[in-house]
């Protein structure tokens, strides 16, 4: 290496260091001339990057250009000397790209700033793994089991929040294509126009605003899953497209003329009757067919009550918000008790909200949501499961200030999970004053107020 290049090197490298994200100076062939030190960190493996080509440092990763089906910006910027601006999607998220051409004093391109803005999940671990242990729900694993290892097309069925996505994420790393993208399409979200442009991409110059080529989903998901998630949600006139798409295996751009070949596992959900759909011809019958060849059915959560516990506890761990937080034991026995219409999304917000209001280590009852508090109310009676935990005294009636706050206070040590520092911190205290005060009412009442 020449004293030049070398002095270049760390001036350019010093460069880099001024941006946060990743971002790289790489020369025509796609060499890496210099990086920055959160590029270093993000793609590094212990050896020089310098001299090494992106793709093959993206390509560990997880998301090389062309391993991805995604269209190369030091190639378009090459061509057109101006600045690219892609997102590249892959199994482990998405990764937008600024590109910019760097050029000498003859205007000539000569390098190409790359600048990274990875999506959360690109630093992420993979889709969390589903936990359960109910019949119910070891029938449900067993299906995936089942159907992963094979081409079959997967339809998952349930209601909104059952676990559909990460069903869908769990047969893909379980499938032969587990080392392809998982690209997830929204079926819900797309409208008409947007549905060909965005499944399928289009070319440069295809309609006003397309700028430059775009790669679509279908074209990302090659050698990996598509993943068609509110599938019952597509407009009757855009079924026959994607019937197209699945019966040849072939699409082509928007604008384009080419076919091109996109090879992936199916699997779709829905938590609409598609059966009762087609019947009523409001989805076709050979898209029906071509989507269900494996149907898995999710069951709620309230038939699953049983794993309450479990999911809730593996939740809690994977909340930043909860980290080092505790289910009381009266809290989880609320948490069993409800029928959850929203399923596990709902206990997932449940436990969120909590974690939120949750002063120490422990989340208690009132911090769920009233309706679930309200379960206590209605249905712990003397027999109740409950351990203690009884309705706060003397509301909803008129009494002295002085008999509300020794009933207040026996109630609250006798239903705080904590301890006393705990409790006089809740009650806004010092430890002292609530010694005292427990000591007086030990002395008024003749009887001990500890639990
Ligand atoms: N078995 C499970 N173990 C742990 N977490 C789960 C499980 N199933 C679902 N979850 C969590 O519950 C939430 C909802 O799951 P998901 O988005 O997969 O549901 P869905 O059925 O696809 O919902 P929708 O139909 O509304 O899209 C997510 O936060 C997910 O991580």
């Amino acid at each position: 290496m020449t004293d030049l290049l070398r002095q270049l090197r760390a001036e350019m490298t010093s460069l880099l260091d001024c941006f946060s994200a990743p971002a790289v100076l790489l020369c025509a062939d796609y060499s890496v001339l210099a990086a920055n030190q959160a590029y270093r960190r993000v793609f590094g493996d212990g050896k020089p990057l310098q001299g090494r080509r992106c793709y093959e440092i993206m390509e560990d990763a997880g998301y090389a250009c062309r391993q991805g089906g995604n269209h190369c910006p030091l190639d378009a910027c090459q061509s057109s000397g101006t600045g690219q601006h892609v997102v590249h999607s892959n199994t482990s998220g998405n990764a937008q790209i600024d590109l910019y051409p760097i050029r000498n004093d003859s205007a000539k391109v000569v390098y190409f700033l790359e600048l990274l803005t990875l999506a959360p999940q690109l630093t992420a671990l993979p889709a969390p793994a589903m936990v359960g242990n109910s019949p119910a729900w070891r029938d449900v694993a067993r299906l995936i089991r089942r159907a992963a290892p094979s081409d079959a097309a997967v339809l998952l069925l349930g209601e909104s929040g059952t676990g559909k996505e990460l069903a869908a994420a769990a047969v893909h790393q379980a499938s032969h294509c587990r080392n392809g993208p998982f690209v997830a399409v929204d079926c819900s979200g797309l409208s008409e126009t947007l549905f060909e442009s965005e499944l399928f991409g289009h070319e440069k110059g295809a309609f006003t605003g397309a700028h430059s080529r775009k790669t679509g989903l279908v074209e990302a998901a090659d050698g990996g899953t598509l993943f068609l998630d509110e599938v019952g949600d597509i407009p009757l006139s855009l079924q026959v497209k994607l019937l197209r798409l699945l019966e040849t295996g072939h699409f082509r751009r928007v604008g384009g003329v080419e076919p091109i070949r996109s090879q992936f596992r199916l699997v779709s959900a829905t938590h609409r009757p598609l059966e009762k759909m087609v019947a009523e011809e409001r989805f076709r019958q050979d898209l029906y067919y071509r989507l269900n060849t494996f149907p898995i059915m999710l069951p709620a959560l309230r038939e699953r009550l049983e794993d309450v516990p479990l999911l809730a506890e593996v939740i809690l761990q994977r909340l930043p918000v909860a980290r080092g937080l505790h289910l009381h034991a009266d809290t989880l026995e609320l948490l069993r008790r409800y029928n959850y219409p929203g399923n596990i999304r709902e206990l997932r917000n449940i436990l969120e909200r909590a974690a939120l209001l949750a002063d120490d280590v422990w989340i208690l009852p009132e911090h769920l949501p009233t309706n679930l508090q309200y379960l206590s109310v209605q249905e712990s009676g003397p027999a109740s499961s409950l351990t203690g935990r009884q309705p706060i005294p003397g509301v909803g009636e008129i009494i002295p200030l002085a008999d509300l706050e020794a009933q207040y206070l026996r109630w609250a040590r006798g239903n705080y999970g904590g301890d006393r520092r705990g409790l006089a911190q809740r009650l806004g205290v010092s430890e002292r004053t609530l010694y005292r005060k427990l000591d007086a009412l030990r002395s008024n009442t003749g009887h001990a107020v500890e639990s």
